[in-house]
């Protein structure tokens, strides 16, 4: 793991050395900072050479000059590392997320990829900048600054190390509680972001219960969760920092102290005494610089480990090494013995046999659950096969490179995505290269048009997230647009279970028979009535497909698309009384 998370250097190697060489300098500068001073009293002050004690002051100038100069290097080109590094390892993560098949995103919750890419590899970055430098820097001072003072007195040494041990101990106890502290705290941030997510996402249906009281009673609950996680880490942190605050004085005391008594028994000199005072400091900061790693490492350390997992999940749709481009197809549709299921203890689909002409439109009707909208989309290959074989103008789909099967099929889906953006980017989504006049010509056969012109920004006209400005009718519409601009010889439709009003639905199905034209059209059918002019229709039933035909024929034959169809019919008769 370790070794992984250096390979994420190699790319910023320059920047890593410059860092790294500069917070050595500064280092070492402050390692001998003490051992200056003390050649100041006890050398240049009893001689009383002005121009020396001028000359020397002005070196010190230049010194701290270079020392700030270098510290700034060290913040800035620092950080500038771990960004770049937190920005490498965000891109190969959303890359990756892109290149994952439908059975990925079934499987994981949108939240956790938004943390992993979000909060994790903040943690990650912050790991990458201070974990290795800080760590070498720490061990070089503390065994730099305790060989320095061994040189200038070993027992006075000796009794200032002697605290080390103890404070060691507090802040590996503090650590451990931190620790527990922080994960508590992080689980009930998440607590609190997922409420928020669910309010916000489902609003609608808050405020159609009226239930926001109880929404704002569980989110003050979540929400005073959080608040006491959070204060206890903050606990430990100050029981942490008051603990190395006081231990650190206490030493200082104790040099001085001592270093006294050595001093009155001339076995210290007044310089080498203000050099330990100041070494007890150089002394303790890498104590502490460690205990910050300690709290970093796991917290960055587990967060690459779950960014590593995300990044070793393999798409379980893939290309095989020889899969090919395929050129245009007419669309002739082919499903060989066919098994399916979303996972391996439920199979939703057995033995499969269907053949769907070129151009021909084909409905699936059933029960809910039946396996309708599974059947279309096996044909884009959003899920591989278990047995079986799905092949397009007699090509097996699993030969083909995913990108020249799903580039030549087109779905129109009941809950239309809008991203945002404006009307006008939104169409162009269903070919980037299009021009104006492609985009118009397809808000035009969507039947869009005079809506567009409508409105007083036009195509310009921004959509909210999730396009919530549009109504139902007229994001399908977008949605029938990006199809035309898309332009594919195969054609998935699945029809809104919800009815709209009369004109928009007749617009809407004038739209759609118009993009069906001349293209092989599958459509997952809720409503009978919408496909009277299908060519075939399949009834998918939980044992398969139960019945095959044209509308009147399966009419006359009295089976489960009758029965179907006596139930619809008998609706619309008491919807309409
Ligand atoms: N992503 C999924 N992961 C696991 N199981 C799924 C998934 N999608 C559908 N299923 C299951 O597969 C079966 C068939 O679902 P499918 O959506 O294909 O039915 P459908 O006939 O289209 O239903 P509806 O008319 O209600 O849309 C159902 O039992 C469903 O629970």
């Amino acid at each position: 793991m370790i070794r992984r998370f250096f390979s994420y250097y190699k790319p910023h190697r320059r920047l890593f050395i410059i860092d790294f060489s500069s917070a050595v300098i500064v280092a070492i500068l402050e390692l001998a900072f003490p051992v200056a001073v003390q050649r100041f009293i006890d050398r240049l002050l009893p001689s009383g050479d002005w121009p020396m004690i001028l000359t020397v002051s002005i070196l010190l100038l230049g010194v701290y000059v270079l020392s700030t100069f270098l510290q700034y290097i060290v913040s800035f080109l620092g950080h500038k590392l771990g960004i770049n590094i937190e920005t490498d390892m965000r891109r190969e993560l959303f890359y990756h997320v892109q290149k994952q098949s439908f059975r990925f995103f079934d499987n994981t919750k949108t939240g956790h990829i938004m943390s992993r890419i979000t909060n994790d590899l903040f943690d990650i970055g912050e790991l990458a900048h201070h974990g290795p430098e800080d760590f070498f820097i720490a061990i070089m001072t503390f065994f730099g600054a305790f060989g320095i003072m061994m040189t200038i007195n070993v027992k006075l040494a000796i009794v200032s190390i002697l605290v080390v041990p103890f404070l060691v101990w507090v802040i590996t106890f503090c650590n451990i509680r931190m620790n527990q502290a922080w994960k508590r705290m992080y689980s009930k941030i998440a607590d609190v972001n997922s409420r928020v997510e669910d309010s916000v996402s489902g609003v609608r249906v808050v405020q159609s219960f009226t239930n926001e009281s109880f929404e704002k009673k569980r989110f003050d609950h979540d929400n005073g969760k959080f608040r006491k996680a959070k204060l206890t880490a903050y606990k430990v942190m100050a029981y942490t920092s008051s603990s190395i605050y006081m231990m650190t004085r206490f030493v200082t005391l104790v040099v001085l102290v001592f270093g006294a008594w050595l001093s009155f028994h001339g076995q210290l000199t007044n310089g080498e005494l203000v050099s330990f005072i100041l070494y007890v400091n150089v002394l303790m900061k890498p104590v502490d610089k460690i205990s910050a790693l300690m709290e970093l490492y796991p917290k960055g350390m587990a967060g690459f480990k779950r960014f590593s997992d995300l990044v070793d999940q393999e798409p379980d749709v893939q290309d095989r090494e020889d899969a090919i481009k395929v050129p245009l197809l007419k669309g002739d549709i082919q499903f060989d013995d066919v098994t399916f299921g979303y996972d391996s203890h439920q199979t939703v689909l057995q033995g499969i046999d269907l053949q769907v002409k070129a151009g021909e439109t084909v409905a699936f009707v059933g029960p809910s659950g039946a396996g309708k909208t599974t059947i279309c989309s096996l044909v884009p290959r959003f899920y591989d096969l278990d047995d079986g074989k799905i092949t397009i103008d007699g090509i097996d789909i699993s030969e083909m490179t995913k990108q020249s099967l799903r580039a030549q099929i087109g779905i129109v889906q009941q809950d239309v995505f809008l991203f945002t953006g404006t009307i006008h980017d939104n169409i162009a989504y269903g070919n980037l290269n299009a021009t104006e006049r492609d985009i118009q010509e397809a808000a035009r056969r969507a039947h869009m048009e005079s809506f567009i012109h409508s409105l007083p920004q036009g195509y310009e006209t921004p959509v909210g997230e999730r396009g919530l400005k549009l109504s139902g009718g007229q994001k399908q519409r977008i949605a029938i647009a990006r199809m035309f601009l898309k332009n594919p010889p195969i054609l998935i439709l699945d029809e809104a279970t919800s009815a709209l009003d009369t004109e928009t639905e007749k617009m809407i199905q004038h739209a759609l028979s118009e993009l069906a034209e001349n293209r092989t059209t599958l459509i997952i059918a809720h409503r009978l009535a919408t496909i009277r002019n299908a060519d075939r229709i399949v009834i998918v039933t939980e044992d398969g497909i139960a019945e095959e035909g044209s509308y009147d024929e399966l009419l006359n034959r009295g089976g489960i698309f009758a029965k179907l169809h006596c139930i619809q019919y008998e609706r619309n008769v008491y919807t309409a009384t």
